[in-house]
């Protein structure tokens, strides 16, 4: 049958897209990027800054997705808490596919790998980057998947998960249909970007791991860092 997106989707997507474009990191953050330079000290400062500009750029983000703000207090707490690292590694995943100047990239695929990260965690977050990549997101893609990872009603603590699936369920029916449209050649595209959303959970896994073992080498967050991630 014809998929058809309605009026109201529309309205939604253009709300969730506004917002996701609106939010970009400070070009001086940015720009640090490429000036500072690479002792794995200033990699770690750098990438701290980075994270810590990004939770204000997802917090944004999140309080212009429509109902999140009408969730029981506590909820929108325990949301943003489960999903930021997930929301952080699809932004950066977007960096790695080609979303900033191209120079950027290079240099911040460098300074990750030089920050004092394991091996170990190196090979899942570069797999995840190379396949986001492979994907070829469009924006509306990247914003709904992103909105839809911040409405995972099974986070912990999370009290009224109904209120969360309510929200969450027009952004997949959104997001299925836009993928038919987009992508009339390729009908399980929207099945691959869910399976991105499964991939995106085991990587809080390592990257809990990562956080113990810099904190291991007593490198310090910052106060929202360790708010959002529950550390020291
Ligand atoms: C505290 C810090 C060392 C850290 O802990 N885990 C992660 C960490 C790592 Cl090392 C990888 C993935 C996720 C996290 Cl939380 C990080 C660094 O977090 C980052 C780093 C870069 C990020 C982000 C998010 C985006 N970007 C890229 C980016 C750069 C410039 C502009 C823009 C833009 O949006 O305009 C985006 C987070």
């Amino acid at each position: 049958e014809k998929v058809k997106i309605t009026k109201e989707q529309q309205a939604l997507m253009k709300v969730v897209v506004e917002a996701y474009n609106r939010h970009q990191i400070p070009q001086d953050v940015a720009k640090k990027l490429l000036q500072e330079q690479y002792s794995e000290e200033e990699n770690f400062l750098l990438l701290t800054e980075m994270a810590t500009s990004q939770v204000q750029v997802l917090v944004e983000f999140t309080k212009n997705i429509p109902g999140f703000l009408s969730l029981n207090h506590e909820d929108q707490i325990a949301l943003l808490k489960g999903s930021a690292v997930e929301a952080m590694f699809l932004r950066s995943a977007q960096v790695f596919s080609r979303k900033m100047p191209n120079g950027h990239t290079e240099v911040l695929e460098e300074r990750i790998r030089k920050s004092g990260i394991s091996e170990e965690f190196m090979t899942p977050m570069f797999n995840f980057y190379k396949s986001i990549g492979e994907l070829h997101m469009m924006q509306e893609e990247q914003a709904l998947l992103t909105a839809i990872a911040i409405l995972t009603p099974d986070r912990p603590y999370v009290k009224d998960q109904q209120a969360v699936e309510r929200l969450q369920e027009p952004m997949l029916d959104v997001l299925r249909k836009l993928c038919v449209l987009q992508h009339p050649q390729e009908p399980q595209y929207f099945a691959r970007l869910l399976g991105r959303l499964t991939e995106l959970r085991t990587l809080n896994h390592y990257h809990a791991e990562m956080l113990t073992s810099w904190r291991m080498n007593d490198h310090k967050f910052t106060p929202l860092l360790c708010e959002i991630w529950d550390v020291e």
